[in-house]
């Protein structure tokens, strides 16, 4: 099964999220007039990592990304991994990725489960609970939050329940591009799966952002690569290959998980 997927690489007004609704809106325009099955946005794509104000700029329930999403979905009938949103809830703010299928219909919440000390977010954002698969078109998929790349047991304890791609929505700072690339490519061969990334460009008052949003194949490698600066980045998937993979080298069955602990 072929699948055509469009990483939009945004650039991201810092506490702007009107200013950002406007850019996601021009950039899906421009990202639809090569008919993609499904549109990635990146990481905290409404507010940025203004964490200090999320009083007042985080989206309570991620009501009014969700509106959005499911509007562009069911319009252009087209499914959309819809990056995370400051989500506002009664027990605390998440870090929340939406995805909403071509019928405009939301079908998965994840929120980020490993929160990343260095950009703050234990200090304004709650941890998630739960895990991030989640089923489109009859095949089953994971969503990730950049830092969580850095956890291979975490992808791992969703690919072993048969999840075929990965989407990994970023916020990846510049400083870090050689480890971005290195676990992404190691997260897509040691699970044999797609791993589709999508990062955000420019910068806020403390990080210069990396682009580089990647889709890799299953065998690991580069099928798309985006440069530093806003773009989109699209290739085509084919999830068949996934099954080629596995077989030709089994570590699904050859791994020994009893021995792990
Ligand atoms: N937004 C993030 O989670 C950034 C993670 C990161 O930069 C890293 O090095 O890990």
């Amino acid at each position: 099964m072929k699948l055509k997927i469009t990483c939009l690489q945004m650039d991201i007004m810092f506490g702007k999220p009107k200013k950002n609704y406007e850019a996601a809106d021009a950039m899906i325009e421009k990202a639809l007039t090569s008919n993609p099955d499904v549109i990635v946005l990146p990481e905290l794509w409404t507010t940025g990592y203004d964490l200090t104000r999320l009083d007042d700029i985080a989206d309570q329930g991620a009501a009014a990304a969700l509106a959005f999403l499911k509007g562009i979905a069911k319009n252009n009938h087209v499914h959309l991994v819809g990056g995370s949103v400051a989500n506002k809830t009664a027990d605390g703010v998440y870090n929340t990725l939406l995805v909403v299928d071509k019928n405009g219909e939301p079908i998965h919440q994840y929120s980020k489960l490993h929160l990343f000390k260095l950009m703050n977010e234990h200090l304004y954002l709650t941890g998630g609970k739960a895990k991030g698969a989640f089923s489109l078109e009859n095949r089953l998929f994971a969503g990730m939050i950049c830092y969580d790349i850095r956890f291979p047991e975490w992808i791992r304890a969703h690919t072993a329940e048969g999840a075929e791609a990965l989407f990994v929505v970023a916020e990846w700072p510049l400083a870090r591009l050689a480890h971005w690339r290195a676990l992404l490519i190691a997260r897509a061969i040691e699970n044999q799966c797609y791993v589709i990334a999508c990062n955000r460009a420019g910068s806020d008052p403390e990080n210069v952002f990396a682009g580089h949003s990647m889709i890799i194949d299953p065998w690991g490698e580069v099928l798309a690569e985006g440069s530093e600066d806003k773009e989109i980045v699209e290739a085509e998937i084919d999830l068949d290959k996934v099954k080629e993979v596995r077989t030709m080298i089994p570590i699904f069955t050859d791994r020994r998980p009893e021995f792990y602990q």
